[in-house]
């Protein structure tokens, strides 16, 4: 992920896993009452050691077979509690923990549909899919197993060698010997996993994107036999992860070897010591049962905190990654101002627009500049200009998917960065040259154009579309459209994006280029239908061929970010060589001969499209 994408944060671990209160706040009670239990489970395994203590000093030293038995089924009934108490713990957070990862899930989705196209232009898709899965896992996890083991590891261990102290402080004092190179290897430990961790899990979000890549391009890969080389790029990509997985278990496999060795070297040597005491006659055989028994029991805990503390980090680093997009503003102006009608201008104005990418140097030039058009009510004005002169750009400006550098956009009369962005979607309907369908059928793809249309405007719209051919497919309407709608042609999707556009008889519609994957046959019958739409609308339609530019009533044209000429086809034929240049499909400028030439050129390109009909 390029270091660009989000700022990093310096938090230490704690601090990045605080930001998750919110989301544990409304289950702080199960997962107190969870940790007690734990405490409580984990601290009766601390009783067995004493109840052994009892049996080697008292039933075994007086042969008393009643007793053993008595001691037996103490052991008996503490082990059953104690498994009884850890099922009770899982059982208390297992439901409520799920339902922490889908708000938090849920959260990230409706986050990501309030950033601004700018944002999900700048990100891999990746990245954002392996924050919302795989790290979310993590911190379910996290919450789930290390949080309380921590703490409970800890109140055990503090226990338990209050126990040991008890018993015999000197042995005690062996055992605690290694408490402080424990915690300077732990810390160092920390600083460098959680380093190795977060490059893992960003190298498991490029992993993501570059798999997302090849399956939505697999046909762009089997057309040119890109295979190998996108193999490659995925291998080398997993190589490097796989590198980066291995130097963490190489730390953990450090740390754990540490943790498990010293403490055992500390219980070796309290053995020897305590078998001197017990030879000369300081300590009973039964405390120094008791006492190995407890040191044995603390094992666990102590060798544990190893693995507990890389999976803590690794948790931080997802609660970082997870914020580091919810901590992204939001668009601007979901809800709108209010300052409602600012001029007394009915249809579509731009007045001194200019726009740069977000991404783009501030000191460069934008992508428009002085954009001043007007578009009366009920008129279709053509957008045509070379590619890259910003037509897509400015279409994009209209339902504000761009937020404008400067200047004003105004719908009858009111200024759309006032309106609020429901009463936007309601006013402004969009046909993108690629057509997105979503994973649903056609029919509800279509109807994601209005809100609450009913089958007779889904039929109307699919009629204006020319989009007859859906009653055809297996399931009609409710025939379900692949992912990205790949099942069908690109003209089909063409046209049920058209009618999406259309089906809420919009006041105004922006179509960027809509009808170029139609044959001219299907062409000529989706313009005649749209005509009649176009009628009723204030439009802006990106064209780029002189049947589309027909539809309009006008034609603006875009040089270089920039409005030169706007007026009818005819005039600006006669009057920008450049027109008459795009119109008449010629290769260069210069191949076009003189503009008067090249107008007639582009009249015959005009009229023979008429022909073809
Ligand atoms: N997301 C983006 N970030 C930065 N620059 C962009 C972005 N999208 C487009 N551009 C740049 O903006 C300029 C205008 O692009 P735009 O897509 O609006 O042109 P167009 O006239 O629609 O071209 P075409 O006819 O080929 O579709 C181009 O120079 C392009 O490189």
């Amino acid at each position: 992920m390029p270091e660009t994408l989000a700022e990093r944060t310096d938090r230490s671990a704690v601090r990045s896993l605080l930001r998750l209160w919110p989301y544990v706040r409304p289950i702080r009670l199960r997962l107190f009452g969870a940790a007690f239990v734990a405490v409580l489970a984990s601290c009766l395994g601390l009783v067995i050691p004493l109840v052994l203590k009892w049996m080697v000093d008292g039933p075994v030293t007086d042969r008393d077979p009643g007793g053993v038995w008595l001691g037996a089924l103490y052991l008996l009934l503490l082990g059953t509690a104690e498994a009884a108490l850890f099922g009770l713990r899982r059982w208390l957070v297992a439901r409520p923990l799920a339902g922490v990862e889908a708000s938090m899930r849920a959260d990230l989705y409706r986050h990501l549909q309030r950033l601004p196209v700018a944002f999900h232009d700048r990100w891999p898709s990746g990245q954002l899919l392996s924050r919302g899965t795989t790290d979310l896992m993590l911190l379910r996890m996290f919450l789930a197993f290390p949080l309380t083991f921590l703490v409970v590891n800890a109140t055990t261990i503090l226990v338990g060698f209050v126990i040991l102290f008890d018993q015999e402080w000197s042995l005690g004092l062996v055992l605690l010997a290694p408490a402080v190179p424990l915690v300077i290897l732990c810390s160092l430990f920390e600083t460098k996993f959680s380093l190795v961790a977060r490059k893992a899990q960003d190298q498991v979000g490029d992993l993501t994107t570059v798999v997302e890549e090849s399956v939505l391009g697999i046909r762009i890969v089997k057309g040119f036999g890109r295979h190998r080389s996108q193999a490659l790029a995925f291998r080398e990509l997993s190589q490097r992860l796989r590198g980066t997985e291995l130097t963490k278990a190489r730390l953990l496999a450090g740390i754990w070897a540490l943790i498990t060795t010293i403490p055992e070297l500390a219980i070796c040597a309290a053995l020897v010591l305590g078998t001197i005491q017990v030879a000369e006659g300081d300590l009973s055989a039964g405390t120094l049962v008791a006492f190995l028994a407890t040191a044995l029991a603390l094992r666990w805990p102590v060798e544990s905190i190893g693995f507990l503390l890389a999976m803590s980090q690794e948790s931080a680093t997802a609660t970082e990654r997870f914020f580091e997009v919810m901590d992204v503003a939001e668009e601007r102006g979901i809800e709108g101002d209010g300052r409602g009608r600012v001029a007394d201008e009915p249809g579509m104005v731009f007045e001194g627009v200019e726009f740069r990418y977000p991404d783009a140097d501030p000191g460069s030039v934008p992508v428009l500049a002085g954009i001043d058009l007007r578009i009366r009510s009920g008129e279709t004005m053509a957008l045509v200009g070379a590619t890259g002169s910003g037509k897509t750009t400015l279409t994009a400006l209209v339902p504000r998917l761009h937020e404008i550098t400067a200047g004003r956009i105004m719908l009858d009369g009111e200024d759309i960065a006032g309106m609020a962005r429901p009463r936007l979607r309601e006013l402004v309907s969009v046909a993108f040259e690629e057509p997105t369908l979503f994973s649903a059928s056609v029919g509800e793809n279509v109807l994601m154009g209005a809100e609450g249309a009913g089958d007779e405007e889904l039929r109307r719209a699919l009629a204006v579309a020319q989009a007859g051919f859906v009653y055809d497919l297996p399931h009609g309407l409710d025939t379900q459209v692949g992912e990205q709608g790949l099942s069908l042609s690109g003209g089909q999707r063409q046209r049920l994006a058209l009618a999406r556009a259309v089906v809420g008889r919009p006041r105004f519609l922006v179509l960027d280029d809509p009808l170029s994957a139609l044959d001219v046959h299907t062409e000529a019958l989706v313009e005649a239908a749209l005509r009649q739409v176009l009628e009723r609308t204030t439009a802006v339609v990106v064209a780029h061929r002189p049947s589309t530019v027909m539809l309009a009533d006008r034609v603006a044209l875009l040089s270089e970010g920039r409005i030169s000429a706007v007026g009818t086809h005819q005039e600006l034929l006669r009057t920008s060589a450049e027109y008459a240049w795009l119109m008449s499909g010629a290769a260069e400028p210069e191949d076009a001969g003189s503009p008067a030439d090249t107008a007639a050129a582009a009249e015959d390109a005009t009229a023979e499209e008429g022909s073809t009909r």
